[in-house]
């Protein structure tokens, strides 16, 4: 063939080699016409298209449900990736529901076919499900047991060759990616906890039903606005906490009296994220060992939780590690606060991935040290009285009422002239399904705290007083004063 300098064959060259081909297909049919019957020349004409139009340049990706033992990530990506399709492509469907997602999944029932586009390929997915004639053991990673399977799975996935690249680096990523955020939305959260009696090291777990939000929580709108924003930063930091080699983890320290919402802000923050929870209660851990078996037993994306650090345990100081139980027995403790935080940022370190730590306190006064480090915990976050906004606020969510209400001027002035917690606030406020009754008896209730308040400051006033009289110097106490 012809070609010009720009590497291209020139018109003439093409329109002979196009003459010549298209003398020989015609020859081709004439010859077919007179020796085959018509049904077999249209199959055997579908037959070279096809060939001629898929065969060379098709690539195709086996993604089996099983890597040896165990599930194959790829595989499940792929097939939760797959649910939102399946809907409409398909007929004859599967659904189950998995103890640990809140909807149902919808799967393959038989071998079918799917096609999805990526930025403008075209890719065809091709489940295949073949019986074995022997059953092989796998793992069943809920159990951790083995189990008999007697078929396989698979997909197949094919596309144009020319995307080979594309695919493998831009659209299965893409796919494990979107498939991750679908069943994070699907996601049950687990409350984990130890038994009364922990000796097994076992977490017990529940489904984690706390229905606090940030929307339902009174407290500081700006606290509350820095603290999302932080959160929403460490989820998307991967890269950073790599590049500056440190854990990816993340501490918050709250810190404020009971009844203002900490326990509620450690559910609303699990609510957000879709992270499991951890309740580390440490007076249930007898051995320094049972710790950091409790401790890798943690998964990512989870927060473990240690609430009212301060009283809950008495974590020895640095001179004895032996303390007495709550029955008065000696308990053999080999930690200390700052041994336990440097054991997890170890272990966070090499294990662990989207990790939060929260603490809990009434009282900050009473820290160790070692937590109040700069550096320590990344937040200290104040949950505080209640404030008008924040009354606003449970109005709004226990009772409905949006905006302005004429008892609200007298609940303000009420509120700002003492210290309310939100918990006792939003007691009164369920007392009564009736908004009037309910915001009636909550004056009520301001109104008694007030005056009970009042008379408790003027008896410490008396008492002080009486205090103080008794102290004033008697003649005994005054050495070697004369008059
Ligand atoms: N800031 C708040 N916003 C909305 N509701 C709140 C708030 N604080 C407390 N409540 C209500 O009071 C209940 C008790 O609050 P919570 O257990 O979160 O307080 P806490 O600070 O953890 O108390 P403690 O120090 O005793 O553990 C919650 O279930 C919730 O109904
Ligand atoms: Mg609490």
């Amino acid at each position: 063939m012809l070609v010009n300098f720009f590497g291209m064959p020139s018109a003439s060259s093409i329109f002979a080699a196009y003459a010549s081909l298209s003398t020989f297909i015609m020859l081709l049919q004439t010859v077919s016409n007179q020796l085959m019957p018509h049904q077999v020349q249209h199959y055997i004409w579908s037959l070279i298209q096809r060939f001629l139009k898929t065969a060379p340049s098709k690539a195709t990706i086996v993604i089996e449900e099983r890597d040896g033992m165990w599930s194959n990530e790829v595989y499940n990506a792929g097939e939760i990736y797959l649910s939102t399709k399946i809907r409409q492509n398909i007929d004859l469907l599967k659904v189950c529901k998995p103890h640990n997602e809140n909807n149902i999944s919808v799967k393959f029932a038989q071998c079918e076919k799917i096609i999805d586009f990526f930025e403008g390929i075209e890719l065809e997915w091709k489940f295949v499900y073949e019986d074995r004639k022997n059953s092989t053991k796998v793992i069943d990673e809920d159990t951790d047991n083995l189990v008999l399977i007697s078929e396989k799975k698979y997909f197949e996935l094919s596309f144009d060759k020319k995307y080979k690249e594309k695919v493998l680096d831009h659209y299965l990523p893409f796919m494990l990616e979107k498939a991750k955020s679908i069943r994070a939305e699907k996601k049950v959260i687990k409350l984990h906890t130890l038994g009364p009696y922990s000796s097994t090291n076992v977490w017990d777990s529940v489904t984690f039903q706390h229905p606090s939000t940030f929307d339902t929580l009174a407290m500081d709108t700006k606290i509350k606005t820095s603290l999302i924003d932080d959160l929403d930063r460490f989820l998307q930091r991967k890269d950073f906490y790599k590049k500056v080699g440190k854990a990816w983890k993340r501490g918050y320290l709250l810190y404020g009296p009971p009844g203002t919402g900490k326990s509620s802000l450690i559910a609303a923050m699990a609510n957000y994220l879709k992270f499991d929870v951890y309740d580390l209660e440490l007076t249930n851990i007898k051995r320094d060992s049972d710790l950091r078996k409790l401790l890798l037993r943690t998964s990512n994306r989870s927060i473990l939780v240690i609430e009212d650090i301060d009283c809950s345990v008495e974590l020895p100081d640095r001179n004895g590690p032996i303390y007495a139980d709550g029955h008065g027995q000696a308990r053999d403790i080999q930690f200390t606060l700052s041994g336990l935080l440097n054991f997890i940022d170890g272990l966070w370190s090499s294990c662990g991935d989207q990790r939060i730590i929260v603490f809990t306190t009434n009282n900050r006064g009473k820290l160790d040290p070692a937590l109040l480090r700069p550096g320590r915990m990344d937040m200290h976050i104040h949950m505080s009285y209640l404030t008008p906004d924040g009354f606003k606020l449970l109005a709004s969510t226990y009772l409905g009422i949006q905006g302005f209400h004429p008892r609200f001027e007298e609940i303000k002035e009420l509120i700002e002239s003492m210290k309310i917690t939100p918990a006792q606030v939003a007691e009164e406020l369920m007392k009564s399904d009736d908004p009037q009754t309910s915001l009636e008896g909550l004056v009520n209730f301001l109104k008694c705290r007030r005056i009970e308040s009042n008379i408790s400051k003027d008896k410490g006033n008396e008492e002080n007083k009486v205090e103080n009289i008794k102290r004033l110097p008697s003649d005994s106490d005054v050495e070697g004063v004369t008059d």
